[in-house]
This record gives C-alpha cells, structure tokens and sequence, in this order.
C-alpha cells in the first residue's frame, strides 16, 4: 500500500473534532476499506496532545479561558509516521511470501516479532495512551492491546486483507486464512505470564476460562477494528481530569460507528458510549440505560450470552443511580454467565469484578438501607423484599458453580465475612417467602433424599437468572490499565 491518496490528503490539515469525524466517516465509506494505520496514528497524535502534559496548570493559554482547544494535525507529520511503519513492516518481511493472498502461521509470527523488536526493552505496560500506532511510533511503546492491533495494521499494510482482530474482554489475539478460522496468539497477557505468540489459542478455550470466552470471542470487520481503536481511546490527562475535547471526539466516533452498523455485534463499544451517553447525554439519541441493554441484547443474539462485562456495565450504572434492587438482579446475571466458565488465574480481571461487588457494593447496599424507612408505602423495603434476597442468593451461587470444577479456587473467608454479613441483614422473614426450585425437580414437591443429594452433587438446582456488574468510578480503556507490568512484554531480544 503506497502512501496517502488524494482522498486521505484532502482532509488535512486537521484543525478540529469535526475535521477528524470526517476523515474518519469517509474511511468507513471507502471501498477497500478504511486505512487502520491512518486512523490510529492520527487518533495517537490528537490524544497525545490533548492530555500529554496538559495537567501544569497554564501549560497552555486556552486553559485561562477556558475554551475548547484543537491542536492542528498537520499531514507532514501523519504521513512521516505512516512511512515509518510501513518501511518498518516492509523491511522485516520476505517479501516474495507476500505473493499468497492468505497469511500464513509462519508469516503471523514473523509480523508479530516485528512489531515486538521495536518496543522499548522495559517499560510500565499499563500506563495509560500505549495503546495507539502513534505511541509505537513515537515512544516504541504499546500496551498488550496495542501490540495486537499494530499486528492487524501491518498486514493490511502488506496487503493481506484476512487477518483479523478478535477480542476477548481482556484480552486479543487474531484470526487468519482461508476461511478466517485459523487463530494466533500476538501480544501478552498480564503479568508473569510467557506469551504464547504464534500459537493458536484452540487449548484454551476448550479449558473454558473466561479469557477467552469459551469460543465467543468478537471476531472483527476492518470496520470493528475502527471501533476498537476508537474504543481505546483514553482521555484522561491525570487521575482525576479528563480531556473534554478528546471524550467528545470518542463520544462522535462511537455513534457514527453506531449509525453505520458497526458495533451492533461489539458489547464493550456499545458500553463504552453508554458511559460516555451518562456523563454526557447527546439529544435525541438512546439512552444510556438503552446502549446498556442493547449491549446484553448483543452478547445473547451473537454469543450465546457469554460476555460478562455487559451486565457489569448495567449494574454498574444502576448502582451509581441508587436503583439497588435492579443493581442486585443484573449482578446476579453477571454471576449466571460466569457460572459457565472455570476460573483460571489469567482470569483476575473478573474475578476483581465480582470481588468488589460482593465484598463492597453490596455491603454498602445493605448499610445504605439499614436504615431506610421508605416513604413509599407500595414499595418493599429492601431488606424485606424476597425478590432481592432470592437474586443475591443467585448471585453467589453463580461464583461458587464458576469455582466448581476450576483448577484455582475463587472464594475465600473474607467472601464468605462479606456474604453472611449481607444476607444476615435481611429480615427472616424473607426466608419463609422462598422457595429454591431445582431444575431437576419433578412436579411433586418433596424429592427423595438421594434424589436431592444427587441435586446438591450436581449443583443445576438453581433456574436461569438474571444478572449484573460493578462499579468503576474511573473509565478503563481497552487493554491499557488492565495490563500489568511485564517484563517480557517487550523483552522481543529474549524472545
Ligand atoms: F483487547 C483487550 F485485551 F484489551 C480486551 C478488550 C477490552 C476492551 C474494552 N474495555 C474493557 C472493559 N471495559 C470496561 N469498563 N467498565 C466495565 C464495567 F465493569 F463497568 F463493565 S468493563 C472498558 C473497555 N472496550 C472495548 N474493546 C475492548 S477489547
């Protein structure tokens, strides 16, 4: 692929959001497809400067008045970088191997050690903004995230149009050949773990791990590969302030990826905008708790209702807004989909997940309410209603069939301090009003013993339900925080 075409050039320089929305509206309506390595870089160099060094205060006079800013993307630069990686990628490749219209195993690897040579030996690998080809351009620094995506980039580059991204909700790898069914592992994953680049990741999805989504993984488009470097997009300058220009810009590419279609198979996307849609509603558009609910209609319709984080989005949202008996059903659902999977310790993003909402958020729930006398005569008071105590007791026997049969255990005695705590502040009550059928049961009420013994053995004694999530006061973006350091991240020369 050879530099820029007019098409690309006519858009430059960059002088604002609009002026970046609409680079990226006519890449997503170009015939051979949008250019990966364009948007990313171009998306790289905006949030590097929107929130690289903005947090002195009166590092730049707009910070006075307060009005918003837009640096000038100027095309010299873009298409330096662009250059840069294409000679990078090209210059590592036999090129008589780019005469196959598939890829190859043995070329997926060669790819993935090109884009690991460059990285910088050690560096802190969930610092935020590692994520974008500007950053491996500029900094030689990717996230596990990034590495991934680059990998894609470059063969599209090549010329190559099979090779894929597909996405877990912690994790990447890609997908190649002749029917796009061949997989390969191309980055890390958190700390301490060998990477397994040029493997396929067949074994682990047969261990059913989370990680890997027991085969439901989000095969991407080129078009959702855009969606999930925009996704990525970080506009945090520090801890506690965030670039309003680039959430925004975030904000105007995730619906114009909506409006085209290109997330409606994406859960995490259709996350992300719901939490941007809460902080920031837009007129006329879904609602937050919409975006939420399309999220776990997605992950029903095209992945057999696997993926977790939609349900942690909601709850998460819920919880924020007060609503606890809804929060407390949709974390039940959560715990109904983990319940599938066996806990494996690549999995420690969702078992922190569930650890907070079941030794924070619903402690705090119960404290909250202790002392509610609600002024509603209609409406049950929390801890009185069996309909909560029923989900939260479907809550945690979720994570108990998710530790049943895993190689590492999830529960421990500070989960079960937390549980008896929660449960004990319901009024007895509630008890009498419950009855825990089991799917095995037949009509008549009372089951022999051994049938029930042979029940407890089998644990399926608790009908489906419905579940939810936790609460992350700060966004996370794709793969950046959630990769812990990794020495061997970029250690490409031990490889
Ligand atoms: F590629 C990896 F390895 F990085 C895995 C991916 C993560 C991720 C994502 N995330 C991760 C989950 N995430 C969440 N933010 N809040 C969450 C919830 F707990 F509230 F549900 S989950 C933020 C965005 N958003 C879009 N796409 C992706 S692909």
């Amino acid at each position: 692929m050879a530099g820029f075409r007019d098409r690309e050039k006519q858009h430059f320089p960059l002088e604002s959001s609009q002026a970046v929305v609409d680079l990226f509206v006519d890449q997503l309506e170009c015939s051979d497809g949008p250019n990966l390595a364009l948007l990313s870089t171009v998306i790289g160099a905006t949030e590097h400067k929107l929130t690289i060094n903005r947090n002195v205060s009166g590092s730049d006079n707009h910070s006075k008045t307060l009005e918003p800013i837009f640096p000038v993307i100027e095309l010299s630069t873009i298409e330096a970088l662009y250059t840069k990686f294409i000679t990078d990628v090209k210059s590592g490749v036999d090129l008589s191997s780019l005469r196959k219209d598939v890829a190859t195993r043995e070329l997926v690897k060669r790819v993935s050690d090109i884009i690991w040579s460059r990285l910088t030996r050690s560096y802190y690998k969930d610092k935020a903004h590692l994520q974008s080809l500007y950053s491996y351009l500029t900094g030689n620094k990717l996230d596990c995230f990034g590495v991934a995506f680059a990998v894609v980039a470059a063969f599209q580059v090549l010329g190559f149009n099979d090779v894929h991204l597909a996405l877990s909700e912690d994790h990447a790898w890609v997908v190649f050949g002749e029917d796009g069914t061949d997989t390969a592992e191309v980055t890390w994953h958190g700390k301490g773990n060998e990477d397994k680049r040029g493997q396929p990741v067949g074994l682990e999805v047969t261990e059913k791990s989370w990680l890997y989504l027991c085969g439901q993984a989000v095969i991407c488009t080129k078009e959702m590969e855009v969606a999930a470097l925009v996704s990525g997009i970080n506009p945090s300058i520090s801890a506690t302030k965030d670039s309003v220009e680039m959430s925004s810009l975030q904000q105007d590419l995730l619906w114009v990826l909506y409006d085209k279609q290109h997330i409606q198979k994406y859960p995490m996307a259709l996350g992300n905008l719901g939490d941007l849609e809460e902080i920031n509603p837009s007129p006329g558009r879904p609602s937050c708790k919409s975006l939420y609910l399309q999220a776990i209609d997605a992950s029903k319709k095209y992945y057999d209702n696997k993926h977790v984080y939609p349900y942690t989005y909601l709850g998460a949202y819920l919880y924020r807004k007060r609503h606890y008996k809804a929060a407390i059903l949709a974390w039940s659902e959560a715990a109904a989909v983990v319940s599938n999977f066996n806990y494996n310790r690549q999995d420690e993003e969702i078992y922190k997940e569930f650890l907070e909402i079941a030794n924070e958020f619903i402690p705090n729930i119960v404290k909250a309410v202790s002392n509610e006398n609600s002024s509603d005569p209609l409406k049950l008071p929390l801890l009185r209603d069996p309909e909560v105590y029923a989900n939260l007791l479907r809550f945690y026997d979720g994570i108990c069939e998710w530790e049943e049969d895993s190689s590492t255990p999830v529960l421990h005695i500070t989960w079960a301090h937390h549980m008896v705590f929660s449960l004990s502040k319901f009024d007895p009550k509630v008890r009498e009003f419950l009855t825990v059928a089991s799917e095995g049961d037949s009509d008549d009420d009372d089951n022999s013993d051994e049938e029930n013994n042979e029940h407890e053995k089998r644990r399926g004694s608790h009908s489906e339900s419905k579940s939810g999530p936790s609460l992350r006061g700060q966004r996370r973006s794709v793969g950046s925080d959630k990769v812990g350091k990794h020495e061997n991240g970029a250690n490409a020369n031990d490889s």
